[in-house]
């Protein structure tokens, strides 16, 4: 079932319709986004499942400003982002925080540095500032013991962990996860799945999160699926 876009509301946090994505170019022009309409709501937990290689991170990345949407719409906050200026792209990165599958840290920070990295395209804030805030942020996801860790010393879920303080130390008001549990026994996803809503709430940020994982379905408010290209149901 395809959600039709009608007019979104003030409260609505990402807007799409009838986005459409390729890759490659001439003969090698690869479809892999088809006649996307999809609404999310401020403060909403959507999940979306699909197989592999349906297109989920490819959504993810343009949702995000990680590459420049090419036809159709694709408003975030209600800013259009389809042939949007690389301008426009780093304001849409501002306001979005990205998780990972592999968590993405840097092997040569400490989990403090790692999290500052979450405040630099916010480079008004002093560094004591970001300091701060940073070592706030990795208290709240359980690490205050940890800020001078490096990433090779601590566990997958604590590298997750860290990775989610990076994503949420801006208070961003959209986070997008792409398989944030992937890489985790059961029980560290299960933490971190919780821990993420638990944030979201708190901050009142929307999240969209990809997964294959079926232990975390519970924590999404709707449940969306893509299959080859085309988001074919939406669930409550
Ligand atoms: N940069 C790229 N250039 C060309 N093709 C790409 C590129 N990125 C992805 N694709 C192709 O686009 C399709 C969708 O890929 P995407 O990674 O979005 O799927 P996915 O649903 O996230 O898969 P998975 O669950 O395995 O991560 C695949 O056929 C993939 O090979």
């Amino acid at each position: 079932m395809n959600t039709t876009l009608t007019h979104p509301t003030s409260t609505t946090a990402i807007a799409i319709a009838h986005l459409d994505h390729y890759f490659g170019k001439g003969q090698l022009r690869k479809q892999v986004l088809s006649d996307i309409n999809l609404e999310i709501s401020s403060g909403e937990i959507v999940i979306m499942t699909g197989p592999s290689g349906s297109g989920k991170t490819t959504l993810l990345t343009l949702i995000g400003g990680l590459r420049s949407a090419q036809s159709g719409s694709l408003q975030l906050l209600n800013q259009e982002m389809c042939n949007a200026s690389s301008e426009q792209l780093v304001q849409a990165r501002r306001k979005t925080g990205y998780i990972f599958q592999a968590h993405n840290l840097h092997r040569s920070l400490s989990a403090l540095q790692n999290v500052q990295m979450g405040l630099e395209l916010h480079r008004h804030l002093p560094k004591a500032e970001m300091k701060t805030r940073s070592a706030q942020m990795l208290e709240v996801v359980g690490l205050g013991h940890r800020l001078h860790y490096y990433p090779e010393d601590l566990s997958g879920g604590q590298k997750q962990r860290v990775a989610i303080a990076r994503a949420l130390v801006s208070h961003p008001q959209i986070v997008l996860a792409d398989e944030p549990t992937a890489a985790l026994d059961s029980k560290s996803g299960r933490e971190v799945v919780d821990l993420m809503q638990k944030l979201a709430k708190e901050q009142g940020c929307t999240i969209l999160l990809v997964t294959h994982d079926n232990r975390i379905l519970d924590i999404a408010d709707r449940i969306v699926r893509l299959e080859d290209g085309q988001l074919t149901s939406a669930a409550a």
